[in-house]
């Protein structure tokens, strides 16, 4: 672990200045795709003008033989390109396989000045996170970069959920963190084969009626990830970094994909996987505040002046805590709308009916 002191200093002569704040700029949706298949590849321009992030996907799904051209393929699009304010990460390979550090040496040397964020996969704990940024910054240095390529963890180990908290603070490269529900409902021996999502045999039911054990008792399935997702998101917060969902793999289920992504909104994630062209809207529905709770936002805000004391608002009370969570809702819609003319229109319509 680096000392406090010395947290902030390049870890190779010559490689830049860590950052000292992350960026926050939009990012609902980590849409994927693989960069050595030529049909989702040509669809990547296109898709660039919708999603937040693209991500060239170089691990699991890429097959083993199609490794090198998926990492060529990303060289090529990237070289290729100028996606503008949509930021371009990947997911090089695991720490311990035969293709990371080739994914690492090429992307860095080839095209380090376009990638924003490395997702690195099955991080166990720190000692992954520092293997990865002492490695990026010799390569940086080499390639005479001048912007530091921020870290992204995957969250899908069992001891990587033990250790969150020492992942999320162990380089000031440290952008965000995903649930990886696959890999991790493999490591921790969970029982479910689906990818991310519910299970209805994950569920509380209410007390018998009588001796007939099974009349009249209702269930309520249960979210098999809340406890992940709340500690993830807690480990980011006090790192100052951001949590996301990862990957809802029954691309079919529009439905259970949109309320999977809108608990982890709820929770304080910023942002979710797209795997799928279809997933694009639903995460950016469910990422960006909804245009009334952006105006009631506003208006508890400007009715309580200086933020001090307490008021009510339609019965409800107000103080200095609920003004913090107004402007966590406001100032994300703000940062939106900045770039989205259509969800400026529609906050400012829904503010305009209930403050005039
Ligand atoms: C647990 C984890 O690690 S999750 C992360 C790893 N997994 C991934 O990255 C998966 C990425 N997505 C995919 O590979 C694909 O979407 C699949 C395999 C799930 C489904 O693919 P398909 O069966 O081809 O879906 P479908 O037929 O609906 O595709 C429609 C079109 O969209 C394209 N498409 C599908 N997914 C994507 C994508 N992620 N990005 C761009 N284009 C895509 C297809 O190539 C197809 O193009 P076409 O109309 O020219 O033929
Ligand atoms: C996201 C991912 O890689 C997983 O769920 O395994
Ligand atoms: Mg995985």
């Amino acid at each position: 672990m680096r000392s406090p002191k010395d947290f902030f200093a390049p870890l190779a002569l010559g490689a830049p200045a860590p950052v000292r704040e992350i960026p926050v700029t939009p990012s609902r949706m980590i849409h994927f795709f693989d960069p050595g298949n030529e049909k989702m590849a040509a669809k990547v321009p296109d898709i660039a003008k919708k999603v937040d992030v693209l991500l060239g996907n170089l691990e699991d799904a890429v097959r083993a033989d199609r490794k090198e051209a998926a990492r060529a393929g990303l060289v090529s699009i990237a070289k290729a390109n100028d996606f503008g304010k949509t930021q371009l990460w990947t997911r090089v390979n695991s720490l311990d396989s035969p293709w990371v550090l080739d994914d690492l040496v090429t992307l860095v040397t080839e095209i380090g000045d376009k990638l924003d964020v490395i997702m690195v996969p099955k991080v166990e704990g720190a000692q992954d996170i520092h293997y990865v940024d002492r490695l990026l910054a010799q390569l940086e240095a080499r390639a005479g970069l001048t912007k530091p390529l921020l870290v992204h963890a995957i969250l899908e180990t069992a001891s990587g959920v033990a250790n969150v908290e020492e992942i999320a603070g162990a380089s000031p490269r440290m952008q965000g963190i995903s649930l990886g529900p696959a890999d991790l409902a493999a490591s921790r021996r969970m029982k479910t084969t689906r990818v991310g999502g519910g299970h209805p045999g994950y569920l509380v039911r209410t007390d018998p009626t009588g001796e007939d054990l099974n009349a009249g008792r209702t269930t309520y399935q249960q979210d098999l990830w809340h406890y992940t997702v709340a500690r993830m998101v807690d480990a980011c917060a006090t790192h100052g970094i951001l949590p996301y969902y990862g990957p809802f793999g029954d691309i079919r289920d529009v439905v259970a994909c949109e309320d999977q992504f809108r608990n982890a909104f709820l929770l304080g994630c910023v942002g979710a996987w797209s795997l799928h062209p279809v997933q694009i809207d639903i995460a950016k529905k469910v990422f960006s505040p909804s245009p009334s709770d952006v105006a009631w936002a506003r208006r508890v805000i400007a009715e309580m002046g200086d933020g001090t004391g307490a008021v009510m608002i339609d019965g409800k009370m107000q103080d200095d805590a609920s003004v913090k969570q107004c402007r966590v809702v406001a100032e994300l819609a703000d940062a939106l709308a900045a770039d989205d003319p259509e969800l400026a229109a529609a906050y400012d319509a829904a503010t305009k009916e209930i403050l005039g």
